[in-house]
């Protein structure tokens, strides 16, 4: 039997396995990260890189893939992309140190020095400069859900608690990209990350916050609930390991209040398409139609308020505030808009300097940005009509005089991305650190001189003096006069045979050569002491220098909303308490952005609602326009809560608690639910849910199963939100049937989109009017899509013999005028339930005879079916 003890290599390869689990392990080999066993199949697939083998391993040979560390960044962008989670193990000691320690043919030490997740990014290059990149860690305290979330990027942290049915919805408006939770955790969401159960308590979290904050009470940051300390615990837990000990950028955490914002569930997310669209893509979504930002930050800061509307009118004041002095003024707005332009990314530069992750180019950014930051403080303050919002954040502006004028000393104009090659401490700055360069300059220009004396010395006008990584610097000539320097007496020593070269040593080039290597290698070491220095004091502002960044990103946010506002005519939105929706011309912002580019024109629609008017009913033909009408009035609202103008002439919003969309029908398979199951999940959910405060918006429900399944439905579905939830609602349908609700349900009207039949095509006015839709135009628009004439004609004479059968039944809703209303019966049924309560409590059970109890309950059973 042959023995298949692994190489030493393999040995520390498969422990460093172990500790990667089930992250894909990039084992560092010279320029190299390899990846084997099954980690090399995965990679290969994903990457599309060739599979190849090394060596055995139980008798089988090891798959292995690897890819060069200087491109590393973009294969790891991929991996992540693709789900992957992946260990970066690098060489810890160099080859000498190893030899050093243990003789030639000691292994070099691994170690895993960082887990690369979804999560835990801070590389530029792995980020996209529009979207934050949230992390959240999720668990359950006694019944009550902790949610701790930061976006490591910038350091932003927040904790929330919630009900356990709340935590999908505050899941959704996170959007985060990776979700942590406790391993034995039965509830946890799908897709997490399992971790140790014991990183999740409160007290860990606490002790934790503290230590990352040096502080000895929180207390200074806010009031957090064990559910919310747990959470954090779990958060910071896993960024100490994914870090190997090294946590990124965390600011103080925020407390987020329940009920400060609007509750939006995932679905009326997808629905209403707020930060991507069904594709899954920015394009097509509310923001792309909606972002003017001229600054990343801004973007993302936008994105935020989307994902999060407000509920409180003051805050929503002060952000409108802010925007309509902007839109107001177009030139001021021009030059901000200039100055932000401009700006680097100052909340991501300080996230990769604190995470120890900067270059001498971030330490640039963060001097650009606060030097900038500082213009635009001066230009705003010297406008004396500036509204109370922007004093708020004036101060913000600045405060980093002396942090930027040490950068602007010690940094050249444009550092470099890489640090190990120095250069980038501006001259001037370090005495010591220009000496040491001019040494080396003076050897440079010497080697330049001796370049031209052995071209003299030898005859030979093409002896050039090169340099490269292993010789140092040498002398080459073309291998047809190397004759003339291989004499003996030549004052040059051999060193290497190329095809068509040959290179050569020589003492005075020898000489220089340490020179330069020693004034570099001094230099380097000041240069990089230097750094460290620097980011010292980036690392002490850190707060200062996020609350600079946050401010920066709201103007941006602002100016662009007003910007988008002036481009597109939007209004000024009024919002106020009591529940109604007054919107005059309203528009939708994607659909009119998409028909302007096919040249055509958005037809602008009013909606008014009020509680003695709250649910519209809405007919009329497919294409006419009535999804994107209940849409656009959904986005008006959340885009006026979020405090920004809206497409439309006028509104006035009634503050919406919770917002609700649902698409009758939508697809939803990947799910693994029925597209009708999802819709009644769905509705259900809104039934539950919604409140007189809230605003529903409902898309053909019911059309997902037979068409009296779904009428009824629909109908019972109508009168729950009108006479139970007292929601405001908008209610497209295709059922003419659900007309007759208008006769019961008092704050119900019906509405239709207009079309016309002109010489027998059918034309979409887009248009709103009152009353109930006149007829279908399903076979009409069934032609304008291109359905072949023969069939058109058959569904014609089929709908004639249905129709004629309708009229004979009494149609479809034949008999509904008996049925009591929702309330009613609702009402009945407790009426009952009371009586018998009555009797019940009345009943003296001692004093009955077993034959009396038998028939009492006899009579019981038969009055609670009667
Ligand atoms: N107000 C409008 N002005 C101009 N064009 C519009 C308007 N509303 C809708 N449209 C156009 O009509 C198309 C269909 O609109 P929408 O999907 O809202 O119709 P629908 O009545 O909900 O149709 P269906 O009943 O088939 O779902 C849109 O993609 C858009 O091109």
């Amino acid at each position: 039997m042959t023995s298949h003890a692994p190489t030493p290599m393999m040995a520390q390869y498969l422990a460093l396995k172990e500790q990667a689990a089930d992250c894909l392990l990039f084992y560092r080999m010279g320029d190299f990260f390899e990846l084997f066993f099954d980690d090399a199949k995965t990679a290969a697939q994903v990457l599309d890189i060739a599979l190849t083998s090394r060596g055995e391993h139980g008798g089988a040979p090891i798959p292995m893939c690897g890819v060069p560390v200087h491109a590393a960044e973009g294969y790891l962008a991929r991996l992540i992309r693709a789900g992957c989670r992946v260990a970066i193990a690098e060489q810890i000691e160099s080859p000498e140190e190893a030899r050093k320690r243990g003789g030639s043919k000691t292994l070099v030490a691994r170690d895993i020095v960082r887990f690369v997740t979804a999560g835990t990014l801070t590389e530029e290059a792995l980020l996209e400069p529009r979207r934050a990149n949230m992390l959240a860690a999720v668990c359950d305290v006694r019944g009550v859900i902790g949610i701790a979330a930061c976006d490591i990027s910038t350091g932003r942290m927040e904790l929330e608690e919630c009900e356990p049915q709340a935590m999908g919805a505050a899941l959704a408006r996170l959007g985060a990209s990776e979700v942590v939770a406790p391993e034995s955790w039965t509830e946890a969401p799908v897709d997490c990350v399992a971790r140790p159960n014991r990183s999740f308590g409160s007290d860990e979290g606490e002790t934790r916050l503290k230590a990352v904050h040096g502080v000895t009470t929180l207390d200074g940051f806010g009031q957090f609930t064990r559910a919310m300390l747990a959470a954090a615990g779990g958060l910071i837990a896993y960024l100490d390991h994914a870090g190997r000990g090294m946590l990124p950028l965390l600011l103080p955490p925020v407390a987020r209040e329940a009920g400060t914002h609007m509750a939006m569930d995932e679905a009326t997310r997808a629905s209403l398409e707020i930060l991507t669209s069904t594709g899954g893509t920015r394009k097509g979504s509310l923001v792309e139609a909606i972002d003017r930002c001229v600054t990343g930050a801004g973007a993302r800061m936008l994105a935020e308020d989307l994902s999060a509307p407000l509920t409180d009118a003051r805050s929503i004041y002060r952000r409108l505030e802010l925007v309509s002095w902007l839109h107001d003024d177009p030139l001021l707005r021009g030059d901000i808009r200039g100055v932000l332009r401009a700006l680097p990314d100052v909340g991501r530069a300080l996230g990769r300097v604190v995470a120890g992750r900067g270059s001498p180019r971030d330490l640039g950014q963060l001097r650009d940005g606060l030097s900038e930051a500082r213009r635009l403080h001066d230009m705003l303050r010297a406008r004396d009509d500036r509204p109370a919002p922007l004093d708020e954040l004036l101060p913000s502006l600045s405060g980093h005089g002396a942090l930027t004028d040490l950068y602007a000393r010690a940094l050249v104009p444009a550092p470099p991305t890489e640090r190990a090659q120095g250069g980038f401490i501006a001259e001037g700055y370090d005495a010591g650190l220009d000496e040491l360069r001019r040494v080396s300059g003076n050897s440079r220009r010497a080697i330049a001189a001796l370049e031209a004396k052995y071209r003299d010395e030898t005859g030979v006008a093409a002896l050039k003096i090169r340099h490269n990584g292993v010789l140092g610097y040498f002398i080459e000539v073309p291998a047809k006069h190397a004759d003339r320097l291989m004499a003996p007496d030549s004052g040059f020593t051999h060193r290497q045979t190329m095809a068509g070269a040959v290179r050569f040593n020589a003492l005075a080039l020898h000489e220089e050569a340490s020179r330069i290597a020693e004034s570099g290698g001094h230099s380097l070491a000041a240069e990089e002491a230097h750094f460290e220095d620097l980011v010292g004091h980036a690392v002490r502002a850190r707060e200062a220098i996020a609350t600079t960044a946050a401010a920066l990103a709201r103007i941006d946010v602002a100016a662009g909303q007003a910007e988008r506002a002036a481009e597109g005519g939007w209004a000024l939105p009024r919002v106020v308490d009591e529940p109604c929706l007054q919107i005059i011309g309203g528009r939708h912002p994607v659909v009119e952005a998409a028909l302007a580019s096919r040249g055509e024109r958005f037809v602008a629609n009013d909606c008014c609602l009020a509680p003695t008017d709250r649910l519209w009913l809405i007919g009329g033909p497919n294409m006419g326009g009535k999804s994107t009408f209940l849409r656009q009035n959904a986005l008006i609202v959340l885009l006026a809560q979020a405090g920004g103008f809206v497409p439309a002439q006028a509104a006035t919003i009634g503050m919406v608690d919770r917002l609700f969309s649902r698409v009758g029908a939508s697809d939803n398979l990947a799910r693994g639910r029925s597209t009708f199951m999802v819709e009644m999940v769905e509705t259900a959910a809104i039934l539950s849910q919604a409140t007189e405060r809230s605003f529903v918006i409902l898309d053909e429900v019911g059309r997902g199963t037979s068409t009296y399944d779904g009428l009824a439905l629909a109908w019972a579905v109508a009168e729950a939100v009108h006479s139970i939830n007292r929601s405001r609602c908008l209610f497209a349908t295709h059922y003419h049937e659900l007309a007759r609700l208008a006769e019961s349900c008092e704050a119900l009207s019906l509405h239709h989109v207009r079309a016309r039949e002109w010489k027998g095509d059918l034309v979409l006015l887009h248009e709103l009017a009152e009353g109930p839709a006149d007829k279908s135009y399903g076979l009409a628009v069934a032609r304008l899509a291109g359905v072949p004439a023969p069939v058109v004609k058959r569904a014609k004479s089929v709908l004639e013999k249905l129709e004629k059968g309708r009229a004979a039944t009494g149609g479809l809703a034949a008999g509904l005028d008996d049925l009591p209303l929702f309330a009613a019966a609702i009402e009945a049924a407790e009426e009952k339930v009371d009586a018998l309560r009555e009797r019940l409590n009345g009943l003296d059970i001692d004093a009955l005879s077993p034959r009396e109890a038998l028939d009492l309950l006899y009579q019981l059973k038969a009055q609670a079916n009667g």
